[in-house]
């Protein structure tokens, strides 16, 4: 039996094979990944390996692959997992699942936590690796409600659940278009950024083995606000006004100076702006930061088509995250917001029928009308600034889609 410390990987889709797993696996962590998807699993669990290609047209060197090897599968359906979560070699659990499936894996996780307490097993650390500003302490808060108190007690002291920013691009990869390339193989960009709360990790810190490529603060709300206002931000309106203006691509979209006028100006001047006044970075540092995040829009290496990025328009509108979430920073600092509002209103206009919140808000706006329900949906009130923004660009959008 290898005597390597483990970790257990949720979700073996994009961002876990493409991403996560890859930096534990180098530095030393034998991998463990569980999936619902059992087609993927077996595949995990034949091949015990795969590789990532770095697509890139902006790296220095293209086409370079990593092999990732000794990782293994369990399905998170069956009583395996539990047994692997309570191995007493297991260092860290990750995710990569969607938000909205964290439910899901919650009641497993308590399983596996009281099955460690149990054993007297030592202590792990458990990130989520979402989309999202906190969605480990989502994750933790949904892990307690089915812990007893004993376990409760017990995950306090020896369960650290720590947030993170998590930053690379990863879309679907087709093996057939590249030689030789299995099913398991993902193809990335060659940036990456995955930035982990400190003060919550349990155990050693770093950790032991130091994860190569995981850094770590103290203060990661400043991390996390720019990551999802800059990149995911931009990335949505860039597919949303992509989408409307029928690319496919998000290399495609923002190679159209329409739409990468507004993304600039998003970026720079209104979700820039606020970000340098909250955390004061400098308008240098950041300034490069939002021209790296265009230049990675921009590679067209990575197919990353627009209706990926543009999934689930109303997580995306949701008062915290990438639109209104620095649209509402904005109006505390005093920032008029006229490009993020065009963003807002080019996601309220993503009208695509094999997404089943596009159609949702499709079907409520027709029926209960755009304005109030734009005012419920983000809490941008009837008669404000930016709520009349929004419904003008609407209706200049409405344009965009009628001329396509
Ligand atoms: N792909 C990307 O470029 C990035 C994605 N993210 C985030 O990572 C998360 C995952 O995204 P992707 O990897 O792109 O999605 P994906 O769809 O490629 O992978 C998700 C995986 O989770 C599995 N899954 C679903 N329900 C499950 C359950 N109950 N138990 C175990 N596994 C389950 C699915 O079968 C799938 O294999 C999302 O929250 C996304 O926002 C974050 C940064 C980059
Ligand atoms: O994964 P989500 O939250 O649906 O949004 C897609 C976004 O996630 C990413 O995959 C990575 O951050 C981006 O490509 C994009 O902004």
């Amino acid at each position: 039996m290898s005597q390597k410390p483990r970790a257990i990987h949720f979700g073996a889709g994009n961002i876990g094979r493409g991403f996560i797993a890859p930096l534990l696996s180098k530095s030393g962590y034998h991998v463990v990944f569980t999936d619902v998807d059992k087609g993927i699993i077996d595949a995990i669990n034949e091949e015990h390996s795969y590789s990532v290609h770095i697509l890139d047209t902006n790296a220095d060197e293209d086409n370079e692959v990593e092999e990732i090897s000794y990782v293994k599968g369990v399905l998170s359906t069956t009583d395996d997992l539990i047994r692997e979560l309570a191995h007493p070699k297991l260092h860290i659990v990750t995710t990569a699942v969607g938000l909205t499936v964290l439910d899901k894996i919650a009641p497993t996780l308590a399983r596996g936590i009281a099955a460690r307490r149990a054993a007297g097993a030592r202590p792990i650390n458990i990130i989520a690796c979402e989309n999202a500003i906190g969605a480990t302490a989502q994750l933790a808060e949904k892990v307690r409600a089915h812990l007893g108190k004993e376990d409760a007690a017990y995950a306090a002291e020896h369960v650290g659940f720590a947030n993170c920013s998590v930053d690379r691009i990863v879309p679907p990869f087709d093996p057939e278009a590249h030689d030789g390339a299995s099913s398991l193989d993902v193809g990335v960009e060659a940036f990456f950024e995955w930035i982990v709360e400190r003060p919550a990790l349990k155990g050693p810190v770093p950790l032991d083995p130091p994860v190569e490529g995981m850094k770590l603060a103290d203060d990661l709300a400043a991390y996390n606000e720019r990551k999802l206002f800059t990149l995911n931000a931009g990335h949505a309106i860039t597919a949303y006004l992509g989408y409307l203006a029928k690319y496919s691509t998000v290399a495609e979209a923002i190679g159209d100076e329409r739409i990468a006028a507004t993304v600039r100006g998003a970026l720079h001047d209104e979700a820039g702006a606020a970000l340098r006044r909250k955390h004061r970075f400098s308008e240098e540092e950041h300034g490069a930061y939002i021209e790296t995040v265009l230049t990675r829009f921009a590679n067209a290496a990575v197919h990353d088509d627009v209706v990926r990025v543009g999934r689930q328009p109303l997580r995306k509108l949701a008062r915290g995250d990438r639109l209104v979430g620095p649209a509402r920073m904005c109006t505390e600092y005093g920032i008029p917001v006229h490009h993020l509002a065009r963003g807002m209103a080019a996601a309220l206009l993503y009208d695509n029928a094999k997404d089943e919140q596009s159609v949702e808000m499709c079907k409520a706006i027709k029926e209960r009308g755009l304005a109030p329900y734009f005012a419920e949906l983000t809490g941008f009130e009837e008669g404000s600034e930016v709520h009349g923004r929004v419904l003008e660009e609407y209706k200049e959008l409405e344009g965009w889609k009628r001329a396509q």
